[in-house]
């Protein structure tokens, strides 16, 4: 169980920002982080990890204390068996995609934990390069096989899959909901994907200004305007093509999630004015068929 009470400041673009939060992780949860740019998500990671220390507070691990600015402790981020991607990937230039892996390997651990890593993150034909010859999207895979690959008891991503097309994205978060599982992780992801987050959360914390502001499941933080009493779909605007006084859309619904998640809908062509692709809209079904509007 993670449990974390600390306070920071921070240099924000208005200002002087405080982060000061109060959260408790149980062992196994996945947990994401949701909010704004700039609201301390990434600061509060890298306080986990012990790359950035807090002014005041404590920050202890399945009992242990990992921070405690009264006793004078902060373990070293090497002390902390934690297995963290961050955006930067900040993986080591001057070595191959394998021995970035290898790297991470505990001692006397055999190689075969990097061959399976890079079979499930389908990098096996890279396994030679640098990560200077890769696109962004290869390089944030080699950051998450390196992360699995220490066998960490926490793993802490920060947006891990958002350089990735959207086939590659939803086959590594399947394998992503497998490996929190079945090693027993306790997960805490930094997420603005929708799908992402209601596929792989048990709970959502948002975040603004430093500070956690709403807990809950994630149909309560994503969508809380959506009226538990009428049948109603969120989606996201994929194209628009308005002929006369008919708009006709396509949309993908990310909640509920369908399997086949793909639909065409036509509206006033008034209804849409002002409307653009990636919007996220509310379909609402009527005894009439369905009313379409943004959401807000
Ligand atoms: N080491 C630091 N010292 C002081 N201020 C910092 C430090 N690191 C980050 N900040 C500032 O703290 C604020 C929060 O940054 P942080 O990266 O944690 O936000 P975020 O919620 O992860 O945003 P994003 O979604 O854009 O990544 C920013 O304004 C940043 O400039």
């Amino acid at each position: 169980m993670i449990s974390l009470q600390v306070r920071k400041s921070l240099n924000a673009a208005g200002g002087e920002m405080l982060l000061q939060l109060d959260l408790r992780v149980e062992r196994g949860e996945l947990v994401t982080l949701y909010g704004p740019s700039g609201a301390g998500k990434t600061s509060t990671l890298r306080m986990l990890a012990g790359l950035l220390s807090p002014q005041s507070g404590q920050i202890r691990v399945n009992g242990k204390a990992w921070f405690d600015a009264e006793a004078g402790i902060n373990l070293p981020p090497g002390q902390r068996n934690i297995g963290y991607v961050f955006q930067d990937y900040a993986l080591f230039p001057n070595m191959t995609v394998r021995e970035n892996l290898r790297f991470a390997l505990r001692k006397g651990e055999a190689d075969s934990k990097v061959d399976e890593q890079l079979d499930v993150m389908e990098l096996g034909a890279l396994a030679g390069q640098k990560p200077a010859t890769l696109s962004g999207g290869q390089q944030q895979r080699v950051a998450l096989a390196r992360a699995l690959v220490q066998q960490p008891d926490i793993l802490l991503l920060d947006e891990p899959l958002s350089a990735l097309d959207p086939s590659l994205r939803r086959r590594l978060s399947d394998h992503l909901q497998q490996w929190h599982r079945s090693l027993g992780l306790t997960t805490i992801l930094v997420s603005h994907d929708s799908r992402e987050i209601l596929q792989l959360a048990d709970r959502v914390l948002e975040m603004r200004e430093g500070k956690i502001v709403r807990t809950g499941s994630p149909q309560e933080i994503l969508f809380p305007d959506l009226k538990a009493a009428t049948l109603q779909m969120v989606a996201t605007l994929l194209s628009v093509i308005i002929r006369d006084d008919t708009a006709t859309l396509e949309v993908a619904v990310s909640y509920p999630v369908w399997p086949q998640a793909q639909l065409r809908l036509t509206a006033a062509a008034d209804t849409v004015a002002g409307w653009q692709v990636g919007d996220e809209l509310i379909i609402e079904l009527t005894d009439a068929g369905y009313k379409i509007g943004q959401r807000r």
